[in-house]
C-alpha cells in the first residue's frame, strides 16, 4: 500500500541524510579537531590568554623564561563518541598540549571539557543544505499524486522544522528528517478530524442523516452498503434513501444491497426529484426512530453546473448532518480537483476514499484532506461489505514510513 509514496519519501530522507553526513565529515577533519582543542585550551584558561610553548618558539619569543612559569604537558587520550543507544560511533585518538601556568590556578578537567566539545559537535542545517533535498521532496510528492498547493505546504513545514536544526554528530539523522516529514503530513491529515462513530452516537434519539456525494462509479452505492453493514453491527437501525433517480438501474442496485443487509429502502420512480425521495426518507426515518439514514445521490461530474445546483438543493432540503464525499484513491490529482469543486458546492464533512486495494500512490488521500480541510473518514479496501477501514491519521503516516 502506498508503495510509490513510501519509496519517494525514503529517497528524500536518504538524500538529506547524505547532505548532513557530508557536512559532518567536513567537521570531522583532523585540523578541525586541533582547532577545537586549541579553542578548548583558550576557554579553560582563567585570566589572560596563554600561548603554547611551541607557538611562542615559532614567534621568536623566549620560551626558556616562560618555561619557568609554564609547564607543558603532552597528553593523549582516546575519546569515544557514542550514539543515543550508547554504542560507539567514532573513536578519536587525541593528543593535547596542556599549558600549565604555575602562576595561575591549575587547569583541571581539560579532557572533560575537550570531550564535551567533541561530544557536542553538531551540524547545523541551514537553508542552503536543505534547498536541493527539498526540491527533490517537492518533485517526489508531485510524482506521488499530491497537488501543488499541498506539496508547497508540506515542503514549507519540513523546511521550517529542519532549518537551524542542530544535528548531533553520531545521532541518526534519518530520524530527524523522517520526524519532520511525519509531522508535516500528520498535520495535514489531522485537520478538523472527527470520529464518525462518536458523531453518530451523539445523535442518540434522533435520526442522523448522512448524504453521499461524488462522481459516477467511484463507489458511493457500495460505500453506503458498507456503512450500513458497519452500523448494523454496532446495533444501529438504518434506512437507505435511493436518491440516485437519474441513472437507469441505480435504484434497483441499491435496493439489492439493502435487501441483502435487511435494510428498509425508501424509493421513488426513476427520473423523479431526488430531493423529494430524500425528504420522504428523512420523514420516514424520524417517524420510525431510525438511528441513521444513508442517502444515495446520482454520480455527477463536478463540472456540470446544473447537476451541482441540484445537489445543493438536495442538501438544503435533506438537511443532512454529514455530507460525505466519495472518490477513488486511484484517481490521483483528478480526485483532488473534484474534491475541491464539490467542497465549493456543498459543505463536505469528510471523505471516503475507495479502491485503496487497487494500486494507489497515496497522494490523493493527503491532497483531498488538505484541499477540503476535512478528514478522510474511511478507506474502501475491496468489494465486500466488510472491506471498509476506519481512517486513522497516525496509522496512515506509519504506513507511509514503514519498511
Ligand atoms: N476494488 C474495489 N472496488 C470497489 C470499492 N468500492 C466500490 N468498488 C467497485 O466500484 C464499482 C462502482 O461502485 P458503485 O458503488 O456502483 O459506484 P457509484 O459511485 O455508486 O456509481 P454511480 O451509481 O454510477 O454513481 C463497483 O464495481 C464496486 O464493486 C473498493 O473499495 N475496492
Amino acid at each position: 500500500m502506498f508503495g510509490k509514496l513510501k519509496e519517494k519519501l525514503q529517497g528524500f530522507t536518504k538524500s538529506l541524510n547524505k547532505t548532513i553526513d557530508e557536512k559532518a565529515v567536513e567537521l570531522d577533519q583532523p585540523e578541525m579537531v586541533g582547532e577545537e582543542l586549541l579553542l578548548a585550551e583558550e576557554i579553560i584558561t582563567d585570566g589572560p590568554e596563554v600561548e603554547s610553548a611551541s607557538e611562542i618558539q615559532e614567534a621568536g619569543g623566549e620560551p626558556e623564561e616562560e618555561k619557568d612559569e609554564e609547564e607543558v604537558i603532552i597528553t593523549e587520550e582516546t575519546v569515544a563518541i557514542k550514539d543515543d543507544n550508547g554504542d560507539v560511533v567514532v573513536e578519536e585518538f587525541i593528543t593535547a598540549e596542556i599549558v600549565k601556568d604555575k602562576s595561575k590556578k591549575e587547569k583541571v578537567g581539560f579532557f572533560g571539557r575537550a570531550k564535551a566539545l567533541i561530544f557536542d559537535r553538531e551540524v547545523i542545517l541551514d537553508d542552503d543544505d536543505l534547498e536541493g533535498p527539498l526540491m527533490d521532496l517537492q518533485i517526489a510528492l508531485l510524482e506521488s499524486d499530491l497537488a501543488l498547493s499541498v506539496t508547497d505546504a508540506i515542503v514549507a513545514s519540513v523546511k521550517d522544522q529542519l532549518s537551524g536544526t542542530r544535528k548531533k554528530f553520531g545521532k541518526n539523522t534519518g530520524n530527524i528528517v523522517e520526524e519532520a516529514l511525519r509531522k508535516a503530513i500528520l498535520d495535514v491529515m489531522s485537520a478538523n478530524v472527527f470520529d464518525f462513530d462518536e458523531f453518530i452516537n451523539s445523535k442518540k434519539g434522533q435520526t442522523a442523516h448522512v448524504v453521499f456525494v461524488g462522481i459516477n462509479g467511484t463507489g458511493k452505492t457500495t460505500s453506503i452498503a458498507k456503512i450500513a453493514n458497519r452500523l448494523q453491527k454496532q446495533g444501529k437501525t438504518v434506512t437507505i434513501a435511493a436518491g440516485d433517480t437519474f441513472r437507469a438501474g441505480a435504484i434497483d442496485q441499491i435496493q439489492i444491497h439493502a435487501d441483502r443487509l435487511g435494510v428498509k429502502t425508501i424509493r421513488h420512480q426513476e427520473g423523479s426529484d431526488p430531493a423529494a425521495v430524500i425528504y420522504d426518507a428523512l420523514q420516514y426515518s424520524k417517524a420510525h426512530k431510525i438511528d441513521v439514514l444513508l442517502s444515495d445521490t446520482a454520480g455527477r461530474m463536478h463540472t456540470n453546473v446544473n447537476l451541482m445546483a441540484q445537489l445543493e438543493k438536495i442538501c438544503r432540503v435533506g438537511m443532512p448532518d454529514l455530507i460525505i464525499f466519495v472518490d477513488e484513491a486511484t484517481a490521483g490529482n483528478d480526485a483532488v480537483e473534484r474534491a475541491s469543486q464539490y467542497a465549493d458546492a456543498v459543505p463536505i464533512s469528510g471523505t471516503i476514499l475507495t479502491k485503496l486495494d487497487a494500486d494507489s500512490k497515496g497522494g490523493a488521500a493527503i491532497s483531498i484532506a488538505y484541499i477540503t480541510q476535512k478528514p478522510i473518514l474511511f478507506f474502501g479496501i475491496g468489494q465486500n461489505y466488510d472491506d471498509l477501514m476506519k481512517f486513522d491519521p497516525v496509522w496512515f503516516v506509519n504506513k507511509i514510513f514503514e519498511d
